[in-house]
């Protein structure tokens, strides 16, 4: 479960994210909507400790994630894929996130296969596709089979393919009960995707409802824009 509570971050004259509340139900795909600027990203960076809240808090599993002992067992998270060494290995990448983590070598190597990337798990990160780096840092977010899943646009220049297999993916950690929660501006993807959706504009709370009431009366496009309109940057 992740809890965010009163959640705060100014930098400078900017308030990125404005007194935010909202929790992410174990079980479910929760879809994290909002216009360009409103503060998701932040949001996202601060529950898993990248960025200091001005003030409140975020909690995974009852805790600060800089309390909690071992994260990525905790918590798995696709925030920026070319944030990684590029020099890298792919799976020398995993092998040592893993061992700074205390997870056996052997997975690694489980997960690239798991995620299509056997064939390429010699290869420099930077000769990988988009796509292959999107599902290397899928590959990373599952490293520790963590109970929440963190994913900030992952399907940002997918194929058709890989599209598929992000939902499919997402679907099925929230069916195993674990806490998946994803931002995307792809309405028409989170209709298919999210059980549940929290929309930010501003940063601030505009509504956290299960998608099936946001989309009783017609699209979730439709919904979202209703929500939103003038409140982007
Ligand atoms: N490191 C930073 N320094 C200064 N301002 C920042 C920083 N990070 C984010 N911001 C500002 O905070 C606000 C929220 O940005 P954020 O990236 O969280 O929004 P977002 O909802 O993820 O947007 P997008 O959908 O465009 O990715 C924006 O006004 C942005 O310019």
């Amino acid at each position: 479960m992740i809890e965010v509570r009163n959640l705060t971050k100014r930098y400078g004259d900017t308030t990125a994210v404005d007194d935010l509340s909202f929790t992410v139900h174990p079980g479910l795909v929760t879809g994290f909507l909002g216009p360009n600027g409103a503060g998701k990203s932040t949001t996202m960076r601060m529950i898993v400790g990248l960025d200091r809240p001005t003030g409140g808090e975020a909690l995974v599993d009852g805790k600060r994630y800089q309390d909690l002992d071992r994260p990525l067992r905790h918590v798995g998270v696709l925030l920026d894929p070319a944030a990684v060494h590029h020099g890298r290995r792919a799976l020398d990448h995993l092998r040592w996130l893993a061992a700074s983590n205390g997870i056996g070598r052997r997975r690694a190597e489980d997960l690239l296969e798991q995620v299509g990337l056997g064939g390429v798990r010699h290869k420099r990160i930077r000769a990988l596709s988009l796509g292959m780096k999107q599902r290397l840092g899928v590959a990373a977010a599952l490293l520790g089979d963590p109970g929440v899943l963190m994913f900030d646009e992952p399907v940002n220049g997918l194929d058709p393919e890989g599209v598929r297999w992000i939902r499919d993916l997402m679907r099925g950690l929230a069916r195993e009960g674990r806490t998946v929660f994803v931002s995307s501006h792809l309405m028409s993807e989170m209709a298919l995707t999210a059980d549940h959706v929290v929309i930010v504009a501003r940063g601030q709370l505009v509504q956290e409802t299960p998608m099936e009431t946001l989309t009783r009366n017609g699209s979730l496009e439709d919904a979202y824009l209703d929500l939103t309109s003038g409140r982007g940057l």
